[in-house]
């Protein structure tokens, strides 16, 4: 296999609010599920806060303390598939606040980068319960450059541009968007592609949580903004491969980074 082609799994699951108990066993089955059968995967993505949802309320209570039970899992998955997981996000509890965290594992098991959410979303209530984020979120995935965002940031077209100009070719999204909003969602992701010329990777949940329904619909888009898979509303594996050589063909193609004029703007 080409060392430019990555097998990518996204773990569009059903999210049971406040319940993680429930929410660890799910995650384990669709582990399992993603990592079988013929293509096996090099990256799997679960979807934003999957160990709790929005229970912010209790958040207190049910936050991984330092996010140890989700490392003891996942570092055992990952070091024993040798997979790579941009493991969604987590409500964590560190003795400086409660954060919205995505870790990255590597094929030996290791949390080799993590991200915070730094945009806190206000009409879910996050700013109340959530302690944001300082730092922006890069990683390396077999020697490819990657960004990491949580849902609500793909608002902020910035955010991607910093780390596409810092040699991102891919852009991981865990996400809990709920509906009305799934012309935003495509819209905005489908932006993020075609502006930045590099991968999408957007990863929903589904189900209901209180009068609030998540309509799924992971996706990835190419570089050229084509979704090349995209899910229903049901909870499912999405699989798709992606050949990061796109990048480059598409940024020789239309020079964007060649021709912007940051000093007008
Ligand atoms: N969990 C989130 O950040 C939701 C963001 C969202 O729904 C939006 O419209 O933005």
């Amino acid at each position: 296999m080409s060392d430019t082609l990555l097998n990518i799994a996204l773990l569009q699951m059903n999210i049971d609010a406040g319940n993680p108990v429930a929410n660890f066993s799910k995650l384990e089955v669709m582990l399992e599920q993603a990592a079988g059968g013929k293509d096996k995967p090099d990256v799997i993505v679960f979807p934003e806060m999957w160990n709790t949802g929005y229970a912010l309320e209790q958040i207190n209570d049910l936050a991984d303390p330092n996010g140890v039970k989700t490392h003891a899992l996942l570092s055992e998955f990952s070091r024993k598939h040798g997979i790579h997981l941009v493991a969604g996000s987590i409500a964590e509890k560190k003795e400086t606040g409660i954060y919205n965290t995505i870790y990255a594992f590597n094929r030996s098991g290791e949390a080799h980068a993590s991200y915070s959410k730094i945009h806190l979303f206000r009409l879910m209530n996050e700013e109340k319960h959530l302690t944001a984020g300082e730092k922006i979120g890069r990683l390396s995935i077999d020697g490819m450059e990657a960004g990491m965002m949580i849902c609500y940031d793909i608002r902020f077209p910035e955010l991607s541009r910093r780390l596409a100009l810092d040699g991102a070719k891919m852009l991981f999204v865990p996400a809990e968007w709920p509906n009305p909003r799934l012309h935003h969602w495509r819209t905005l992701l489908t932006a993020r592609a075609i502006e930045n010329q590099m991968y999408v990777i957007a990863c929903n949940r589904v189900g209901t949580s209180g009068d609030t329904t998540f309509f799924g619909h992971s996706m990835v888009i190419d570089p050229w903004g084509e979704i090349i898979a995209e899910a229903g509303e049901e909870e499912t594996v999405l699989r798709v491969q992606i050949d990061l050589a796109l990048v480059d063909e598409v940024r020789s193609r239309i020079p964007v980074f060649e021709d912007r004029r940051p000093s007008l703007y």
